[in-house]
């Protein structure tokens, strides 16, 4: 399959990213990591939740970002539906603060029941709501930046991925499935075509533990995700199993690693953020 062509032209993105390099609410922000999947539903924003969670509570101070304009579901999993933005400085749009360590910022907040209606949102428009999202919210410092993007390899990830602030990479979620495999291969086609270095692969629905006698079943050939990116040199983050407590997490508002520390499925995101961390090493407390 032929590369997907970015929309803007070379000169064009090169006055995009001195632009973006210029950001000053970018300059505080030490790593930006973007999660991706060739398609929907094979858990990108519940990863985005719980990494951005198990990060905090690692003592980082961490940003998320839910930049999915036709399907923001951050709000939802972390209980602030209804939330609107708290203010505005002069570096932009201040988020909310979940809890000490932990910044929030969704185009839900912004925009409410327009979220949703997609098809308002033209091309120029989007591009620039798009930017104002990610070059105009005073995140203050951070160590990371955790951005929750649309699903897919369309136009809207793209002019994200193209946006995207310096020091950006990609973390790609899959499932197990012969096809989500596929997207895969076609998301990393995408990160090259915007130049956006991949940071590693994480497998979720890998597997299932059995909730009576804690055994894992595997419900699809698992360890694709993990072959795959042995194949193409990519970093494997680790294999998340199903579980069935995560839905109901997720349906309450709570990040999963936090309300069941010891299961399987935390101990996974526990992994995968070893090599995150050592990215920003803690800072020295000011006393
Ligand atoms: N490891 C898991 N075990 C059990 N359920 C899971 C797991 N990962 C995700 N889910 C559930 O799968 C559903 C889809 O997850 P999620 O919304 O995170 O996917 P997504 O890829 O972000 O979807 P979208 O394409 O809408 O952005 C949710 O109901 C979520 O709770």
């Amino acid at each position: 399959m032929a590369e997907k062509k970015p929309p803007l032209s070379k000169e064009e993105l090169q006055e995009l990213r001195e632009e973006l390099m210029l950001a000053d609410s970018l300059t505080r922000i030490e790593n930006t990591l973007m999660i991706l999947s060739g398609k929907g539903g094979v858990g990108k924003s519940t990863v985005a939740v719980n990494l951005a969670a198990a990060l905090a509570a690692s003592d980082r101070q961490v940003g998320l970002l839910d930049i999915d304009i036709h399907g923001p579901s951050i709000p939802t999993l972390l209980k602030l539906e209804g939330a609107s933005v708290q203010g505005q400085s002069q570096r932009g749009m201040s988020p909310i603060q979940y809890n000490n360590n932990l910044k929030v910022m969704s185009v839900e907040f912004v925009l409410k029941d327009q979220a949703h209606e997609a098809v308002i949102w033209r091309g120029p428009m989007k591009h620039r709501l798009i930017k104002q999202f990610i070059a105009e919210v005073d995140w203050g410092n951070l160590d990371f930046l955790i951005v929750d993007a649309p699903p897919g390899t369309g136009d809207e990830p793209l002019s994200i991925c193209q946006m995207a602030p310096p020091r950006s990479r990609a973390i790609i979620v899959t499932t197990p499935q012969k096809l989500a495999l596929q997207d895969v291969k076609k998301s990393i086609r995408f990160c090259r075509a915007v130049e956006m270095p991949i940071f590693g692969i994480v497998e979720n629905m890998s597997g299932f533990v059995c909730s009576n006698c804690g055994t894992e079943h595997e419900l699809f050939k698992s360890g694709g995700g993990e072959r795959l990116a042995r194949e193409t040199g990519f970093k494997f983050l680790g294999r998340i199993p199903l579980d069935p407590r995560l839905v109901t997490a997720s349906d309450e508002g709570k990040p999963f690693v936090l309300e069941y520390p010891t299961s399987a499925a935390a101990k996974a995101f526990d992994r995968m953020i070893e090599p995150i961390l050592a990215l920003s090493p803690p800072r020295m407390k000011k006393h």
